[in-house]
């Protein structure tokens, strides 16, 4: 499989689909392509919400692609790859349109992140979720605003300093997910009803609901340039690569 990012309207819904071979991990140039299509298609008066998924039927999205942060040497480029991020969630937050995230498996890092940046989201019992970033030598920063306003500070920073899974169900318990289903079937068919009635939702309503859901998070723009600067930085060190390096050959031989 190669990296894509493809979008097609349906119903009046713009369905989102990203792709990597790697457990859909995301380097530099599908995060950009993301971001863009988000913002392309939240701009179409056509487009009534947005639908984001993934390729697939294991992983969600194992966050940053370790490829692209092994290759990464220098300040600038690390700064760039994070930033990537900040823009993907960025236009989930400012796009004018309801997101609806479809979990079909595992997600961790800046996985979670496009989680917590939806309005609404459907997973399936196994869609357990991680803060993994600490194994790598890095910290959930630039996700960390839009996973705090799920979860709360003191859950975000449990999930940040222990790196362990948490359920799916778990998830559902602490506002990530809104729907969680025992197959990918049963979640895709709860998923198409839901999309249907939402397409029958006024436009106006809906847009005044997206406003009004992230009212108080204008500040998340001035964090971002501090919160990135510190992902890129530790990033840098040694240590960083060989932890990724271990992480790469236990996942190899599991
Ligand atoms: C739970 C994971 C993601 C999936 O588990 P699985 O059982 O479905 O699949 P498996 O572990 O067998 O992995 C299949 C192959 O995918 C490769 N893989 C997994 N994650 C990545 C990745 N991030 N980059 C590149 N490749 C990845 C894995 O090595 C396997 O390849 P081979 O078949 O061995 O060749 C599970 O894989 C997992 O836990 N992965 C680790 C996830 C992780 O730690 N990600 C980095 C988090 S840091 C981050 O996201 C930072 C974001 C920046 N910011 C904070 C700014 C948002």
């Amino acid at each position: 499989m190669n990296e894509f990012v493809v979008s097609e309207l349906k119903n009046s819904i713009a369905e989102i689909t990203f792709g990597t071979p790697k457990s859909n991990a995301l380097p530099g140039a599908i995060l950009e392509k993301l971001a863009q299509t988000i913002l392309n298609e939240g701009s179409k008066e056509e487009v009534k919400a947005i639908v984001l998924k993934s390729e697939g039927e294991k992983a969600f999205c194992g966050g940053a692609s370790f490829d692209e942060l092994l290759a990464i040497e220098e300040l600038e480029a690390s700064t760039k790859f994070f930033g990537g991020f900040a823009k993907v969630l960025n236009a989930m937050r400012n796009c004018g349109k309801i997101v609806v995230v479809r979990v079909q498996g595992k997600t961790t890092g800046g996985g979670v992140g496009i989680a917590c940046g939806a309005d609404y989201c459907f997973a399936t019992k196994s869609s357990a979720l991680a803060l993994t970033e600490i194994n790598l030598g890095i910290g959930p920063f630039v996700i960390g605003p839009y996973v705090e306003r799920k979860i709360g500070k003191s859950q975000f920073s449990a999930m940040a300093i222990d790196a362990d899974f948490r359920s799916a169900d778990w998830a559902e318990q602490h506002n990530i997910y809104h729907s969680v289903s025992e197959s990918i079937e049963e979640m895709d068919t709860k998923l198409e009803k839901f999309l249907e009635t939402l397409a029958s939702r006024s436009s106006d309503a809906l847009a005044l609901i997206k406003k009004v859901s992230w009212e108080g998070t204008d500040h998340f723009n001035e964090l971002m340039p501090d919160r990135i600067h510190m992902s890129a930085s530790l990033i840098l060190e040694e240590s960083a690569k060989k932890n990724i390096e271990s992480i790469k050959e236990r996942l190899r031989v599991k």
